[in-house]
């Protein structure tokens, strides 16, 4: 696949995934996530590759989930039925990041936001730089993640403490994160790949089969939540076609207030 949204490299047994979208800070359209799928597929067939590190391009941004410029009023602009009819493959992305027998790395470099939040929640392992920031915005912009992003967070951070990050929609540091259990390790950001290479490359020391049966055994324990994901995307296909979803999009999209009230009834 002709890749114009990410950057895929392969070395020593590492193969790295980068959105490449730094002017809008790594958000996602429906070819990014089509791309980071395909990069996943060629890692998991690759038997040279050990382990996968995915992180973002510049140092704003991890990713900041999906290009509110590009959603329409009904989703991110394909109306098939791939993606649940919201237009971005995301369901089918954490599947893959699940699914592919060797551990991925989140290397956060900056904001994981929204969907970018979700995304180094459902990878094995997240290493932060000093800047990174942290935290789910969909209630404020009119979207939600109620698969992984809500069911697995809980059980990574405890229920209270994703029913506040879902609630509030506040940003949280590096060391808030750590200390939620939410990350790994903090490094300074210009180590920030080399820390993630040198973890990698500890994994590539190890015995790929038992890393993979691992890796099937910690996933067998929350595979329910890939059932409450695809509930959960089905009904957002719904809710962004609602005004009260376009309400959050637009006003994010305009840089103005949002303004909820009217569909509090
Ligand atoms: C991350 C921020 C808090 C940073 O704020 P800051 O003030 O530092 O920077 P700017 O806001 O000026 O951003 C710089 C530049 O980038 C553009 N940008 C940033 N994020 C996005 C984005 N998500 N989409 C489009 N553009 C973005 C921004 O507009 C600026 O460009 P200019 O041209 O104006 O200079 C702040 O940027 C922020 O809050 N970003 C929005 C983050 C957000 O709300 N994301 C959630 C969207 S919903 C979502 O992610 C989502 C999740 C899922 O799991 C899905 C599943 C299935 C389908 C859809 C899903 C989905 O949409």
């Amino acid at each position: 696949m002709e890749l114009t949204d990410v950057l895929y490299e392969k070395d020593n047994g590492i193969a790295k995934i980068t959105i490449n979208r730094p002017n809008i800070y790594n958000a996602f359209r429906a070819q990014t996530v089509k791309e980071l799928i395909s990069c996943f597929r060629d890692a998991w067939d690759d038997n040279r590759i050990g382990a996968v590190i995915l992180t973002g391009a510049g140092e704003k941004a991890f990713c900041t989930g999906g290009d509110q410029k590009e959603k329409g009023d009904n989703g991110y602009g394909s109306s098939g039925g791939l993606g649940n009819g919201i237009g971005l493959e995301v369901e089918a992305l954490h599947h893959v990041i699940r699914a592919i027998p060797k551990p991925v790395i989140a290397a956060v470099n900056g904001y994981a936001i929204g969907g970018g939040h979700v995304l180094h929640v459902v990878c094995d392992l997240t290493i932060a730089a000093e800047n990174a920031i942290f935290g789910q915005s969909g209630p404020k912009v009119g979207s939600y993640d109620a698969g992984f992003g809500s069911a697995y967070l809980s059980r990574i951070v405890g229920e209270k403490k994703a029913r506040e990050i879902w609630y509030l929609c506040e940003q949280y540091s590096a060391q808030e994160a750590k200390e939620m259990g939410l990350v790994n390790k903090i490094v300074p950001q210009g180590d920030l790949m080399a820390v993630a290479e040198e973890w990698a490359g500890k994994i590539l020391e190890k015995s790929p089969t038992a890393l993979k049966m691992l890796k099937y055994s910690f996933n067998a324990d929350s595979a329910n939540i890939e059932g409450i994901s695809q509930l959960s995307m089905g009904s957002l296909a719904m809710f962004y076609r609602t005004e009260e979803s376009a309400e959050g999009k637009n006003a994010f999209v305009e840089k103005r207030p949002v303004d909820f009230k009217k569909f509090r009834k």
